[in-house]
């Protein structure tokens, strides 16, 4: 039985990979709380990989948030994640942890990278100036992977997930995602009888969402792929594969579909001094599904289930 240690199994994604692994029941579980495990603090993260030395790495820990707060707190977003990356993987080298599997972002890719966005897009254009420091980071952390991949024969993979949702999400009312963010201002519009409801930016941009169930299983599906198959899929670099559902959707029509689930009746606006970001960010997911991998849930059904979820633990939700 394989030893799996889980960094930020607290957070949507890696609570989702837990709850996988758990139903599995393959695998001995390693897991520490932020407050156990500062992984910015390298000294504590090389004595954690020292004493546990774990067969292989999830790395779904990271400072985490939408386009306002990678564009108030740039400094935290690209200091923080490269501490966390480097410390994560640089320690579980030291300790000798032969597989690791590395979270990245489809932010990774050129502002205006051809769409749908191939695995080869990387590094050839200017990225996104609302998540650049973030988008650096993650590249950074790919980067990591591939050279100890490359340098010292490690087992190190990345996967880059399009934008996600679901259950465990951050419904913080400045700081999250759209989707969470929309859930909570039309849930509360609705509830509060109100007769419009202002989200931000031109409503033009164009997003793809990814349920975190079907994230969990995908990073899992790249975890267990035989490595040949892995590397064959990833050169020359041993780089990262892609993982959306390959369909998008315009922010204002995400809206519209967000208002409909939560019974919101009146008039949606737009605040067009507040940024859109990327103009559009579809993967292109040939890769993976060359592999065997598909997205199973359909954005209405995941929206209507991560909604009952968020009505069910209100109470409890992150803010
Ligand atoms: N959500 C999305 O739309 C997308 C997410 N991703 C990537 O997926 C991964 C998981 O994201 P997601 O689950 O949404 O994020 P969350 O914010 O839900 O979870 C991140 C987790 O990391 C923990 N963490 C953050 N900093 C530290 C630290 N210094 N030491 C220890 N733990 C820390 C957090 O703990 P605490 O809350 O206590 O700080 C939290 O539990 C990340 O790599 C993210 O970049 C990629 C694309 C889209
Ligand atoms: C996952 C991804 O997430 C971020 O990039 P993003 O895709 O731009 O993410 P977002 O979900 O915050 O916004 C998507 C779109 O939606 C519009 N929008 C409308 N109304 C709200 C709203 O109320 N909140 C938010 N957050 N956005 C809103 C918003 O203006 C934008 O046009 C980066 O952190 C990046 O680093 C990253 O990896």
């Amino acid at each position: 039985m394989a030893r799996i240690y889980v960094a930020g199994h607290r957070g949507m994604v890696g609570g989702a990979i837990l709850r996988r692994l758990l139903a599995e029941g393959r695998h001995e579980l390693i897991t520490r709380t932020h407050a156990e495990l500062d992984l910015t603090d390298q000294a504590a993260v090389r004595e954690f990989m020292q004493v546990e030395r774990p067969d292989a790495v999830i790395l779904a820990a990271a400072k985490v948030g939408g386009i306002h707060a990678n564009n108030t707190y740039p400094a935290d977003f690209i200091y923080d994640n490269l501490l966390i990356e480097a410390n994560v993987i640089g320690q579980a080298h030291a300790a000798g942890v032969q597989k690791l599997l590395f979270l990245g972002s489809s932010c990774i890719y050129p502002r205006e990278a051809p769409q749908p966005m191939a695995e080869n897009a990387l590094l050839t254009g200017t990225l996104e100036s609302t998540n650049e420091p973030y988008a650096i980071a993650k590249i950074a952390g790919i980067k990591l992977c591939e050279s100890f991949a490359r340098q010292f024969g490690r087992d190190y993979r990345s996967v880059m997930p399009t934008n996600l949702y679901g259950p465990g999400d951050n419904f913080h009312p400045e700081n999250s995602h759209v989707l969470p963010a929309l859930i909570r201002r039309f849930h509360e519009a609705a509830r509060d009888g109100k007769n419009e409801v202002v989200i931000w930016g031109t409503g033009t941009p164009r997003r793809e969402f990814l349920h975190v169930d079907d994230m969990a299983e995908a990073s899992l599906f790249v975890m267990d792929l035989d490595r040949t198959a892995y590397e064959a899929n990833t050169r020359p670099m041993l780089s990262h594969i892609n993982v959306g559902t390959g369909e998008d959707i315009s922010i204002a029509d995400l809206a519209s579909m967000v208002a409909e689930v939560t019974g919101f009746g009146g008039n949606i606006a737009f605040d067009a001094t507040k940024p859109d970001g990327t103009p559009r960010k579809l993967m292109d997911v040939t890769r993976l599904a060359s592999m065997g991998w598909r997205a199973r849930t359909p954005l209405r059904g995941g929206l209507e289930q991560t909604y009952d979820w968020f009505k069910h633990e209100q109470g409890e939700i992150r803010q």
